[in-house]
Formats: C-alpha cells, structure tokens, sequence
C-alpha cells in the first residue's frame, strides 16, 4: 500500500541516503532506526509528502503521491518533533481545531491519553509530556490510513507509552500503517525495523 522505490535525499552537498526502497502493507509497521543524523525525520517528511526526494518516488497503492498531494495529506497524520500547539487555547480548544478539519470527538481522544482532566487548561500550562500526549491525542480523533510518528514518545512516562499500544493496535487492526522513528522502544509489536 505505501512504497518508496530507490530513494534518495540530498541535504545541502551531502547525501543522506540513497537507494532506499520499502514496502509496507496494511496494517503493518515500521520502526525507522539510526544514529543522530542518519536521516530518520528526513525519511519521514519524504514519505508525507513535505520533501521532495532527490531521485525516487514515494507511491500510495501504486501512484505517485506527487500526483496528488492533497490527497496524500488528507490520508496521513504527520507528527512531528513538533507538537503543533497553540499555547493560548486549551487543551479542549487545540484537538477542537483538528476535529473540524478530520472529525471525531474531542473528550474521546483526550480520555486516550488520559488528558481529560486538564482539558480547560491553556497548552502553554503543560508539561512538555503532557504536550506530546496532547499532540498525540489527534492520533485518536479520526482514522486515517497512514501515521508518520517521528519520536512520539519523547517525554512520556511509562504509563504514557504503554496508553499508546491500544491506540496504535486498534489502528493496525483496522489496516493503518505506521512508520515511527525512534530511538526509544515503542509498543509496536511485530514492527519491522529498517536501520539508517
Ligand atoms: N535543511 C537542511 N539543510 C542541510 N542539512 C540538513 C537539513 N535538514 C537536515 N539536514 C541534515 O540531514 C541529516 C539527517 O537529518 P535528520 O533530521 O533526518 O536525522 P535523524 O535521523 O532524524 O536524527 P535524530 O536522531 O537526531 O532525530 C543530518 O545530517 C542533518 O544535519
């Protein structure tokens, strides 16, 4: 369903990797491992569309998703070492906004990670795990096939990471894929790992 033929990413004058090829079928996984550097989140944002590669391509059910990048960005959710808060709204007011965009319910993704009870609270209050539970709880929302995780666990505490296991399942069960860099173990079982 997603694949990535001979790819290859430059950075400045260097080459961050190349000839890189993947195949990935519904509900399956894929840890993106490696060093600082080794071009983990550069993959990442390649496969979501937000950086064209040097040479390759990146298809969804065999088409190009260069065709259609609209249509790629409506069937992913990109999350990024950014957590993408608007630190005067609350943490209600923050999902809110996502939820117009893809649908779902606000209090149901917040109780997936076990935010209900600061939900009046602005952003800027949070403690930055807190924060990455908030930017993760848009996971929770409204399904979409593909979810591109780049370290979604940092700064979580371990009850945290272990709420993410249902979460991610319950996607996988119904066909998502999921890619995921990290540099920490996350509860993806059965992931395959592809070492930059
Ligand atoms: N805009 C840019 N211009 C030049 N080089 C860049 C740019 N963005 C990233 N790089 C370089 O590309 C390489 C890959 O970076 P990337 O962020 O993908 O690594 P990573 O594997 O995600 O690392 P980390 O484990 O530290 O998160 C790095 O050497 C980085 O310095």
């Amino acid at each position: 369903m997603l694949e990535a033929r001979d790819l290859a990413c430059l950075r400045g004058e260097r080459a961050v990797f190349a000839g890189l090829s993947l195949s990935l079928a519904e509900g399956t996984a894929l840890l993106l491992t490696g060093a600082n550097g080794a071009g983990k989140s550069t993959l990442l944002r390649i496969l979501a569309g937000l950086l064209r590669p040097a040479e390759g391509a990146v298809l969804w059910r065999g088409e190009d998703i260069a065709a259609d990048p609209a249509a790629h960005a409506r069937r992913l959710r990109y999350l990024s070492h950014q957590d993408a808060l608007k630190p005067a709204l609350t943490v209600t007011e923050n999902l809110a906004f996502f939820a117009r965009l893809w649908g779902g319910e606000v209090g149901r993704a917040l109780t997936a990670v076990a935010l209900a009870p600061l939900a009046e609270l602005p952003a800027r209050v949070l403690s930055s795990g807190q924060k990455r539970r908030l930017a993760l709880a848009r996971l929770a929302l409204a399904p979409a096939p593909l979810w591109l995780l780049d370290e979604p666990t940092t700064g979580l505490d371990a009850a945290s990471v272990e709420r993410l296991g249902p979460l991610l399942a319950a996607h996988r069960a119904a066909g998502g894929i999921v890619v995921a860099a990290t540099h920490l173990p996350l509860p993806l079982p059965d992931a395959q790992e592809l070492r930059l």
